[in-house]
């Protein structure tokens, strides 16, 4: 497993696999999702997060039966189910964990509400990345790493030196670079310090995302052999 190639991160008593973590909703899927995820998962996906943004978003209900199906592949798979900002939705579905950004609910809130659950957060640069450190994230997403159209309101591009610059500062909980990553650049996240990568896009429009989630893998295996 991952832990061999010591690519999963430990904090604590909770495992958080962050290696390969994917990101959807119905929104990113050229397929249906449920297929997606599945095949994802057969491809090497440690982490799933559902993410159902945008105007295109489901209504409540169509939502939140979709991230019902989505879980359950996850259980069946032991790969931890997040959600995207939706402190509802994380609490009626017992999901494994949450994702906040900066300008969600305050970390302290959410992790009073969930103390034992995974509870990452967005950060942007180093003061973020150490006020949620010291708040008692359990991992943060950093980014965007490259240029994307994924998520139309991203914050200025910081590449992968913003991670270097965090490891170099002392932020020692577990990072997850997001943004733009494909098969080409995310070694490069890798090598400034990142426990993984976060994706969207290279795997949800792919025509083949078994074949895409595994390109991410075997990359990560070549790495370890000429590291
Ligand atoms: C949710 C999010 N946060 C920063 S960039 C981004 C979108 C990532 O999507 P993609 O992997 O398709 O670039
Ligand atoms: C905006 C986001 C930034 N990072 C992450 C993750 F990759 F999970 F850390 N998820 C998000 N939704
Ligand atoms: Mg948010």
């Amino acid at each position: 497993t991952d832990e061999s190639l010591g690519f999963s991160s430990e904090r604590g008593d909770k495992v958080i696999p962050l290696s390969l973590y994917l990101i959807l909703g119905s929104q990113n899927c050229k397929y249906a999702p449920e297929f997606v995820l599945q095949e994802a998962i057969r491809g090497g996906v440690t982490m799933f997060q559902f993410r159902e943004k945008g105007e295109s978003a489901l209504p409540y209900r169509e939502k939140r039966d979709l991230a019902k199906r989505l879980q359950q592949i996850c259980q069946n798979n032991d790969i931890p189910f997040i959600v995207n900002d939706d402190i509802e939705l994380t609490r009626e579905l017992n999901a494994d964990g949450i994702h906040i950004g900066q300008d969600d609910r305050p970390l302290k809130d959410v992790r009073a509400w969930f103390p034992d659950k995974i509870v990452g957060v967005s950060a942007h640069d180093v003061g973020e990345a150490s006020k949620a450190m010291r708040e008692g994230a359990d991992y943060l997403g950093v980014g965007p790493m490259y240029h994307t159209d994924t998520k139309p309101d991203i914050e200025l591009v910081k590449g992968p030196a913003v991670i270097q610059a965090m490891r170099k500062s002392g932020i020692q909980i577990p990072i997850v670079g997001i943004g733009g990553i494909t098969h080409a650049n995310a070694e490069a996240v890798l090598r400034a310090g990142a426990d993984g990568i976060a994706v969207i896009s290279a795997i949800t429009k792919d025509q083949d995302p078994y074949q895409a989630a595994q390109m991410f893998c075997t990359d990560k295996t070549k790495r370890l052999d000429n590291k």
